[in-house]
């Protein structure tokens, strides 16, 4: 690959050594020219890096600052002390540039280092062409709109992002406008009504999942009502969200921020903001009937994960250990729950949730998976005890693709649908390893009524490295759209689907024989959220929203300080 022309190449000191500095449109980097030479003894210029060479990607520089300007202009046109020795306190022209540093397990830090030139002009060049590059560097947010939840997980939101991250945001020229939240939904309401989203490049969220759906549901019904898209109607379209979301992770679980960076690091994130990182991602509407009830972005589930947050939510108090102790009071409950559930499997997607490969920055899949209109669905029914499918004449859309419904009835310990692996700092791979961010699918996990012993031998492969699906009572399909009928309310369905879904379902499931499962129902719990009925239908949306993220990344993309940057 040919390089970029070259910026500028100056031969500078850094510690105690010379270096021959570079810069082109695409990387900054140092290499130690002349390595026995050393500087007198006593100086105390100042220090950054030293030893062997270095680069920096042009676009994860932060900021370039004159080093010490404050003292050189004052100085200008002045007396001043001529000093005994010049090494005692010359300060020589320099200046500082900060940058994001990669350190393990996906963290970022903020790093800088610092050259000093042989006059001022130098110096000034210098920093006067690093801000032209980075001027260039259109996709990086200059205004933000943060909203802070002061309650979110162990309480230390405000703390975190004052202390942690509104500095750096200010060392990258960002400026922002700060609202802590006063109450539940109260960023929500602001944004899908209030907000000037034409000041902002971005709206950052400082807190949990939780609190990132509020932001998630402020923006989307913002753009939904300004595009008059009518949100209750589960088969429109909606319109994607111009404006990107930053996660500044303070909550307690902290999934959405783990599974799209790699990592629950507030620098981290703050550090993805500032670089301007855009990443999609899909999103998932809950209706009961033609009623909008929600977006789902991480897990929608019933049953176990239903019933843990209806139970911890009395338990906030406890902050993050309120899922510790209902998690467990929930599995030993071992509740099971009788229902229908019918979806429509992603035949056109190229992955599988079975696949070894995982979605990471990047990822191909998410870039070329399609999103064909659905058409001609038809129904295909599956009782629990049976091993073999019954098989549906299969019909084929205009487009090309066969569009078949599945039916499964029985009785589940768990339904989990989830449009991203769902990773964090519980379970580093997630509810789901191999599900993508932006292929505009999620992955339908059925647990089926098991004992108490294999449900825990499947709850622990979430921590290990065995695979979760491997259990004869444990299924996974991607799709594009589910519906769940709890048992009880199933006649009611039955009516409903007869008379809206004509062509939908060609044939509807006969009565199931009484089971010894739970009477009664459980909860659906959509990012942490409960929702208020039983009954659903779920679509995904494929790339609705971009968060300032890129993904997991897999290797660092900075390898070679030569100026070749490679993913
Ligand atoms: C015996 C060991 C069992 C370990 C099982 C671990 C499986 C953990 C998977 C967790 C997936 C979490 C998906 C994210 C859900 C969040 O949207 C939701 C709300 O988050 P927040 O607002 O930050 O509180 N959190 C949960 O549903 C918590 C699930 C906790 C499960 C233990
Ligand atoms: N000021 C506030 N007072 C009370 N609840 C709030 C406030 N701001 C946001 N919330 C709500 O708190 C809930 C949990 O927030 P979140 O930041 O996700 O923390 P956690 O991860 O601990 O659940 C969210 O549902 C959000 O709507
Ligand atoms: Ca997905």
């Amino acid at each position: 690959m040919e390089k970029p022309p070259r910026l500028l190449l100056s031969r500078l000191w850094l510690q105690n050594r010379v270096y021959d500095v570079t810069l082109n449109s695409v990387v900054f980097a140092w290499k130690e020219a002349e390595p026995n030479k050393k500087r007198a003894p006593g100086s105390n210029w100042n220090t950054g890096k030293a030893a062997g060479s270095h680069g920096v990607p042009v676009c994860e520089i932060l900021a370039v600052q004159e080093t010490a300007e404050d003292s050189h202009k004052k100085n200008v046109g002045k007396w001043h002390r001529v000093p005994k020795r010049p090494e005692e306190s010359y300060q020589p022209p320099a200046f500082t540039v900060f940058y994001a540093e990669r350190t393990r397990q996906h963290r970022w830090r903020c790093s800088s280092v610092t050259f000093h030139c042989p006059d001022w002009g130098l110096c000034q060049q210098w920093v006067h062409t690093i801000e032209e590059q980075l001027s260039l560097l259109t996709s990086r947010p200059k205004r933000l709109l943060v909203y802070i939840n002061p309650f979110g997980g162990k309480q230390q939101g405000k703390r975190i992002y004052e202390q942690k991250v509104a500095p750096i945001f200010s060392r990258a020229s960002i400026s922002t406008d700060v609202i802590v939240t006063e109450r539940a939904n109260h960023a929500r309401d602001h944004l899908s009504t209030d907000a000037d989203l034409k000041n902002y490049d971005g709206v950052v969220c400082v807190g949990g999942d939780g609190m990132f759906s509020e932001i998630v549901h402020g923006l989307i019904s913002r753009t939904q009502s300004d595009s008059g898209v009518d949100q209750n109607c589960p088969e429109e379209t909606l319109v994607p969200c111009d404006i990107r979301i930053g996660i500044i992770p303070a909550g307690s679980t902290d999934c959405i921020c783990y599974a799209t960076v790699g990592a629950n690091d507030p620098v981290t994130s703050a550090l993805h903001i500032i670089v301007g990182d855009s990443q999609p991602i899909d999103i998932c509407s809950v209706h009961h009937n033609n009623t909008f009830l929600r977006y789902s972005v991480s897990l929608l589930g019933y049953g176990f994960y239903g019933d843990l947050l209806t139970d911890s939510e009395k338990k906030r108090w406890m902050g993050p250990t309120r899922y510790d102790f209902s998690g467990v009071k929930t599995f030993l409950s071992h509740h099971c729950y009788e229902g229908t559930v019918s979806f429509l499997p992603a035949t056109d997607s190229v992955g599988s949730p079975r696949d070894k490969f995982k979605c990471r920055s990047g990822c191909h899949f998410c870039q070329h998976s399609g999103h064909l209109p659905f058409e001609n669905q038809q129904i295909c029914e599956e009782e629990e005890e049976e091993e073999e499918e019954e098989e549906e004449e299969d019909s084929v859309s205009e487009s090309g693709r066969k569009d078949v419904w599945r039916v499964i009835r029985g009785k589940f310990l768990a339904i989990n649908a989830v449009s991203m692996s769902c990773a964090c700092p519980r379970s580093p791979k997630g509810l789901s390893p191999a599900a993508h961010l932006s292929d505009g699918t999620t992955d339908l996990i059925l647990i089926h009524k098991c004992s108490r012993l294999d449900f825990l031998r499947h709850l622990l492969r979430h921590t290990n490295k065995n695979d979760q699906f491997d259990h004869p009572f444990v299924e996974v399909h991607r799709v594009r759209r589910f519906r769940f009928t709890a048992k009880h309310q199933e006649v009611d369905s039955e009516l409903d689907l007869r008379e809206t879904g004509k062509g939908l379902f060609g044939q509807i499931c006969r009565d199931h024989p009484a089971c010894g499962c739970a009477a009664g129902h459980s909860t659906w719990s959509c990012d942490g959220e409960t929702l208020p009925h039983t009954a659903i239908q779920a679509s995904v949306h494929r790339q609705l929203i971009k968060l300032f993220a890129r993904g997991i990344e897999d290797q660092p993309v900075f390898e070679d300080s030569t100026g070749v940057c490679s993913a």
